[in-house]
Protein backbone atom coordinates (compact mmCIF):
# COMPACT_ATOMS: atom_id res chain seq x y z
CA UNK A 1 0.00 0.00 0.00
CA UNK A 2 1.33 3.54 -0.76
CA UNK A 3 0.80 6.14 2.11
CA UNK A 4 -2.94 7.52 1.81
CA UNK A 5 -2.88 10.88 1.29
CA UNK A 6 -6.32 12.53 3.33
CA UNK A 7 -8.92 12.13 0.49
CA UNK A 8 -8.53 8.76 -0.49
CA UNK A 9 -9.52 6.07 1.01
CA UNK A 10 -7.60 2.96 1.53
CA UNK A 11 -9.63 -0.38 0.21
CA UNK A 12 -9.41 -4.30 0.68
CA UNK A 13 -11.76 -5.23 -1.79
CA UNK A 14 -14.47 -4.02 -3.76
CA UNK A 15 -17.07 -6.84 -4.78
CA UNK A 16 -20.62 -7.33 -5.97
CA UNK A 17 -23.03 -7.22 -6.97
CA UNK A 18 -24.17 -9.70 -4.50
CA UNK A 19 -26.81 -9.61 -1.27
CA UNK A 20 -26.55 -7.68 1.97
CA UNK A 21 -26.78 -11.08 4.24
CA UNK A 22 -27.25 -9.30 7.20
CA UNK A 23 -29.78 -6.93 9.46
CA UNK A 24 -31.98 -4.91 7.86
CA UNK A 25 -31.18 -4.73 4.07
CA UNK A 26 -30.72 -7.86 4.32
CA UNK A 27 -31.22 -9.76 0.55
CA UNK A 28 -31.27 -6.37 -1.03
CA UNK A 29 -28.43 -6.43 -3.91
CA UNK A 30 -25.61 -4.51 -3.09
CA UNK A 31 -22.12 -3.59 -3.82
CA UNK A 32 -19.14 -4.04 -0.99
CA UNK A 33 -16.45 -1.46 -0.49
CA UNK A 34 -14.19 -2.79 1.83
CA UNK A 35 -12.17 -0.81 3.63
CA UNK A 36 -8.68 -1.66 4.94
CA UNK A 37 -8.17 -0.92 8.85
CA UNK A 38 -9.97 -1.19 12.74
CA UNK A 39 -9.84 0.27 15.99
CA UNK A 40 -11.17 -2.93 17.28
CA UNK A 41 -9.66 -6.44 16.95
CA UNK A 42 -12.45 -8.37 17.70
CA UNK A 43 -11.67 -12.24 19.07
CA UNK A 44 -13.91 -14.37 16.34
CA UNK A 45 -13.79 -11.41 13.40
CA UNK A 46 -14.80 -12.99 10.21
CA UNK A 47 -12.96 -10.58 7.97
CA UNK A 48 -9.26 -10.18 9.25
CA UNK A 49 -8.20 -9.98 6.25
CA UNK A 50 -9.04 -5.76 6.43
CA UNK A 51 -8.33 -5.28 9.97
CA UNK A 52 -5.04 -7.01 10.63
CA UNK A 53 -1.65 -4.68 9.50
CA UNK A 54 0.18 -7.55 7.78
CA UNK A 55 -2.13 -7.39 5.03
CA UNK A 56 -1.43 -3.51 4.20
CA UNK A 57 0.37 -4.49 1.42
CA UNK A 58 -2.67 -5.67 -0.08
CA UNK A 59 -4.90 -2.57 0.93
CA UNK A 60 -4.96 -0.03 -2.34
CA UNK A 61 -5.31 3.83 -1.34
CA UNK A 62 -7.53 5.15 -4.08
CA UNK A 63 -9.06 8.66 -5.01
CA UNK A 64 -13.07 8.79 -4.32
CA UNK A 65 -13.16 8.86 -8.35
CA UNK A 66 -11.07 5.44 -8.78
CA UNK A 67 -13.70 3.99 -6.14
CA UNK A 68 -16.44 5.55 -7.62
CA UNK A 69 -15.52 4.07 -11.30
CA UNK A 70 -15.03 0.25 -9.88
CA UNK A 71 -18.47 0.55 -8.12
CA UNK A 72 -20.36 1.93 -11.30
CA UNK A 73 -18.65 -0.46 -13.17
CA UNK A 74 -19.60 -3.56 -11.10
CA UNK A 75 -22.99 -2.20 -10.85
CA UNK A 76 -22.84 -1.64 -14.55
CA UNK A 77 -24.19 2.30 -14.43
CA UNK A 78 -27.61 1.01 -12.75
CA UNK A 79 -28.06 2.85 -9.08
CA UNK A 80 -27.97 0.51 -6.66
CA UNK A 81 -27.39 0.11 -2.69
CA UNK A 82 -23.40 0.66 -1.90
CA UNK A 83 -22.58 -1.23 1.49
CA UNK A 84 -19.69 0.66 3.15
CA UNK A 85 -17.79 -1.79 5.70
CA UNK A 86 -14.56 -2.85 6.51
CA UNK A 87 -12.25 -2.86 8.97
CA UNK A 88 -13.74 -0.19 10.44
CA UNK A 89 -15.23 2.42 7.16
CA UNK A 90 -15.63 5.55 9.43
CA UNK A 91 -11.77 5.95 9.35
CA UNK A 92 -11.72 6.53 6.01
CA UNK A 93 -12.88 9.58 4.16
CA UNK A 94 -16.02 8.65 2.36
CA UNK A 95 -17.95 12.40 2.35
CA UNK A 96 -16.87 13.12 -1.27
CA UNK A 97 -18.43 9.49 -2.36
CA UNK A 98 -21.45 9.56 -1.08
CA UNK A 99 -21.88 13.22 -2.77
CA UNK A 100 -20.84 12.28 -6.13
CA UNK A 101 -23.16 8.82 -5.86
CA UNK A 102 -26.17 10.29 -4.81
CA UNK A 103 -25.82 12.74 -7.76
CA UNK A 104 -26.38 9.53 -9.89
CA UNK A 105 -29.10 8.20 -7.44
CA UNK A 106 -27.08 5.66 -5.82
CA UNK A 107 -27.46 5.13 -1.81
CA UNK A 108 -25.18 4.48 0.69
CA UNK A 109 -25.17 2.18 4.14
CA UNK A 110 -22.41 2.15 6.43
CA UNK A 111 -21.22 -0.77 8.81
CA UNK A 112 -19.56 0.09 11.75
CA UNK A 113 -18.79 -1.02 15.42
CA UNK A 114 -19.54 3.09 16.18
CA UNK A 115 -16.55 3.86 17.85
CA UNK A 116 -14.79 6.32 15.35
CA UNK A 117 -17.66 9.24 14.34
CA UNK A 118 -17.71 11.42 11.19
CA UNK A 119 -19.57 14.52 10.12
CA UNK A 120 -20.83 12.30 6.80
CA UNK A 121 -22.59 9.95 8.84
CA UNK A 122 -25.72 12.39 7.87
CA UNK A 123 -25.44 11.81 4.32
CA UNK A 124 -25.89 8.04 4.73
CA UNK A 125 -29.07 6.54 3.42
CA UNK A 126 -28.94 3.93 6.36
CA UNK A 127 -26.48 3.95 9.53
CA UNK A 128 -26.00 0.31 10.78
CA UNK A 129 -24.20 0.89 14.43
CA UNK A 130 -22.85 -2.61 15.84
CA UNK A 131 -21.50 -2.66 18.98
CA UNK A 132 -19.35 -5.46 20.43
CA UNK A 133 -20.96 -7.71 22.85
CA UNK A 134 -18.53 -9.64 25.79
CA UNK A 135 -17.32 -12.44 23.65
CA UNK A 136 -15.26 -10.37 21.00
CA UNK A 137 -12.99 -9.24 23.92
CA UNK A 138 -13.85 -5.58 23.32
CA UNK A 139 -15.15 -2.51 25.59
CA UNK A 140 -17.57 -0.52 24.19
CA UNK A 141 -17.25 3.15 24.26
CA UNK A 142 -20.58 4.45 24.66
CA UNK A 143 -19.75 8.24 24.48
CA UNK A 144 -17.93 7.73 21.30
CA UNK A 145 -21.43 5.76 20.30
CA UNK A 146 -23.46 8.45 21.36
CA UNK A 147 -21.16 10.69 19.51
CA UNK A 148 -22.37 8.46 16.42
CA UNK A 149 -25.82 8.93 16.50
CA UNK A 150 -25.02 12.65 16.88
CA UNK A 151 -23.19 13.16 13.95
CA UNK A 152 -25.72 11.61 12.22
CA UNK A 153 -28.25 14.08 13.29
CA UNK A 154 -31.05 11.52 13.34
CA UNK A 155 -31.15 11.83 9.27
CA UNK A 156 -30.07 8.01 8.28
CA UNK A 157 -32.46 4.93 9.01
CA UNK A 158 -30.69 3.87 11.63
CA UNK A 159 -30.80 0.12 13.26
CA UNK A 160 -28.35 -1.84 15.93
CA UNK A 161 -27.03 -5.09 14.77
CA UNK A 162 -26.03 -7.20 17.82
CA UNK A 163 -23.84 -10.67 17.05
CA UNK A 164 -24.96 -12.84 20.11
CA UNK A 165 -22.73 -15.89 21.11
CA UNK A 166 -23.97 -16.60 24.45
CA UNK A 167 -25.76 -15.62 27.39
CA UNK A 168 -23.46 -12.79 28.52
CA UNK A 169 -23.89 -11.49 24.76
CA UNK A 170 -27.28 -11.44 24.89
CA UNK A 171 -27.72 -9.57 28.22
CA UNK A 172 -25.70 -7.34 26.18
CA UNK A 173 -27.73 -6.49 23.91
CA UNK A 174 -31.08 -6.09 25.81
CA UNK A 175 -28.95 -3.60 27.37
CA UNK A 176 -27.98 -1.98 24.80
CA UNK A 177 -31.60 -1.86 23.27
CA UNK A 178 -33.19 -0.42 26.31
CA UNK A 179 -30.51 2.44 25.57
CA UNK A 180 -31.49 2.93 22.20
CA UNK A 181 -35.00 2.37 22.70
CA UNK A 182 -36.16 4.48 19.92
CA UNK A 183 -33.46 1.64 17.35
CA UNK A 184 -34.80 -1.14 16.01
CA UNK A 185 -32.21 -4.14 16.80
CA UNK A 186 -31.36 -7.08 14.76
CA UNK A 187 -29.72 -9.84 16.47
CA UNK A 188 -27.27 -12.63 14.72
CA UNK A 189 -25.94 -16.02 15.53
CA UNK A 190 -22.21 -15.41 15.61
CA UNK A 191 -20.02 -17.48 13.07
CA UNK A 192 -17.28 -19.58 16.02
CA UNK A 193 -15.64 -20.80 12.65
CA UNK A 194 -14.24 -17.58 10.94
CA UNK A 195 -12.17 -17.72 8.04
CA UNK A 196 -8.42 -17.78 9.52
CA UNK A 197 -6.76 -13.76 8.06
CA UNK A 198 -5.22 -15.47 4.81
CA UNK A 199 -7.75 -18.03 3.79
CA UNK A 200 -10.51 -17.16 0.89
CA UNK A 201 -12.55 -19.73 2.04
CA UNK A 202 -12.65 -21.96 4.93
CA UNK A 203 -14.61 -24.59 6.55
CA UNK A 204 -17.76 -23.64 8.43
CA UNK A 205 -20.03 -25.33 11.23
CA UNK A 206 -23.01 -24.21 9.69
CA UNK A 207 -25.05 -26.83 12.05
CA UNK A 208 -23.65 -25.51 15.44
CA UNK A 209 -24.20 -22.34 13.84
CA UNK A 210 -27.79 -22.88 13.51
CA UNK A 211 -28.13 -24.43 16.87
CA UNK A 212 -26.93 -20.91 18.02
CA UNK A 213 -29.68 -19.37 15.92
CA UNK A 214 -32.65 -21.44 17.43
CA UNK A 215 -30.99 -21.15 20.72
CA UNK A 216 -31.77 -17.12 19.97
CA UNK A 217 -34.66 -17.30 18.43
CA UNK A 218 -36.07 -19.28 21.88
CA UNK A 219 -34.45 -16.99 24.13
CA UNK A 220 -36.20 -13.97 22.64
CA UNK A 221 -39.23 -15.69 22.84
CA UNK A 222 -38.66 -16.94 26.40
CA UNK A 223 -38.56 -13.16 27.08
CA UNK A 224 -41.09 -11.95 25.49
CA UNK A 225 -38.73 -9.57 23.37
CA UNK A 226 -40.89 -9.13 20.41
CA UNK A 227 -39.40 -5.92 19.29
CA UNK A 228 -36.02 -7.85 18.67
CA UNK A 229 -35.60 -9.52 15.11
CA UNK A 230 -33.21 -12.42 14.62
CA UNK A 231 -31.74 -12.96 11.53
CA UNK A 232 -28.74 -15.39 10.29
CA UNK A 233 -26.04 -13.95 7.83
CA UNK A 234 -27.63 -15.44 4.66
CA UNK A 235 -24.43 -14.85 3.00
CA UNK A 236 -22.88 -17.51 5.07
CA UNK A 237 -25.67 -19.71 4.34
CA UNK A 238 -25.17 -19.80 1.00
CA UNK A 239 -21.12 -19.27 0.69
CA UNK A 240 -19.63 -20.27 3.64
CA UNK A 241 -16.85 -18.59 4.47
CA UNK A 242 -16.26 -18.01 0.99
CA UNK A 243 -14.47 -13.98 0.66
CA UNK A 244 -15.87 -11.29 -1.90
CA UNK A 245 -19.48 -12.52 -1.93
C1 LIG B 1 -16.66 -7.49 9.58
S1 LIG B 1 -17.63 -6.25 10.36
C2 LIG B 1 -17.05 -4.74 9.57
C3 LIG B 1 -17.76 -3.46 10.00
C4 LIG B 1 -17.46 -2.98 11.41
N1 LIG B 1 -16.10 -3.09 11.79
C5 LIG B 1 -18.34 -3.69 12.41
O1 LIG B 1 -17.85 -4.57 13.11
O2 LIG B 1 -19.52 -3.36 12.44
C6 LIG B 1 -19.28 -6.44 9.65
C7 LIG B 1 -20.27 -7.18 10.51
O3 LIG B 1 -19.87 -8.54 10.63
C8 LIG B 1 -20.13 -8.96 11.95
N2 LIG B 1 -19.29 -10.12 12.24
C9 LIG B 1 -17.94 -10.16 12.24
N3 LIG B 1 -17.50 -11.38 12.58
C10 LIG B 1 -18.60 -12.14 12.81
C11 LIG B 1 -18.79 -13.51 13.23
N4 LIG B 1 -17.75 -14.32 13.47
N5 LIG B 1 -20.06 -13.96 13.35
C12 LIG B 1 -21.11 -13.13 13.10
N6 LIG B 1 -20.99 -11.84 12.73
C13 LIG B 1 -19.75 -11.35 12.59
C14 LIG B 1 -19.77 -7.72 12.76
O4 LIG B 1 -20.29 -7.77 14.08
C15 LIG B 1 -20.40 -6.63 11.92
O5 LIG B 1 -21.75 -6.49 12.27
N1 LIG C 1 -23.16 -10.69 1.38
C1 LIG C 1 -22.53 -10.11 2.41
N2 LIG C 1 -23.26 -9.46 3.34
C2 LIG C 1 -22.60 -8.82 4.34
N3 LIG C 1 -23.13 -8.06 5.32
C3 LIG C 1 -22.14 -7.55 6.07
C4 LIG C 1 -20.93 -7.99 5.57
C5 LIG C 1 -19.63 -7.49 6.06
O1 LIG C 1 -18.63 -8.20 6.06
O2 LIG C 1 -19.59 -6.32 6.46
C6 LIG C 1 -21.21 -8.80 4.46
C7 LIG C 1 -20.44 -9.54 3.49
O3 LIG C 1 -19.21 -9.66 3.52
N4 LIG C 1 -21.16 -10.15 2.49
S1 LIG D 1 -14.91 -4.11 14.64
FE1 LIG D 1 -15.65 -5.19 12.83
S2 LIG D 1 -13.92 -5.32 11.39
FE2 LIG D 1 -13.10 -4.60 13.37
S3 LIG D 1 -12.35 -6.47 14.30
FE3 LIG D 1 -14.47 -6.21 15.03
S4 LIG D 1 -15.81 -7.31 13.57
FE4 LIG D 1 -13.75 -7.11 12.65
MG1 LIG E 1 -18.76 -10.22 6.55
Amino acid sequence: MTGARPTEIRVSEIFGPTIQGEGVLIGLPTVFVRTGGCDYRCSWCDSLHAVESRFRDEWRAMSTEEVWREVTRLSGGKPLMVSLSGGNPAIQPFGELIGCGHGQGYRFALETQGSVARDWFADLDVLVLSPKPPSSGMETDWEAFDACLRASEGKPQTVLKIVVFDEADYDYARSAAARYRHLPVYLQPGNHTPPPADAHDAPIDIDRIMARMRWLVDRVAEDRWFEARVLPQLHVLIWGNRRGV
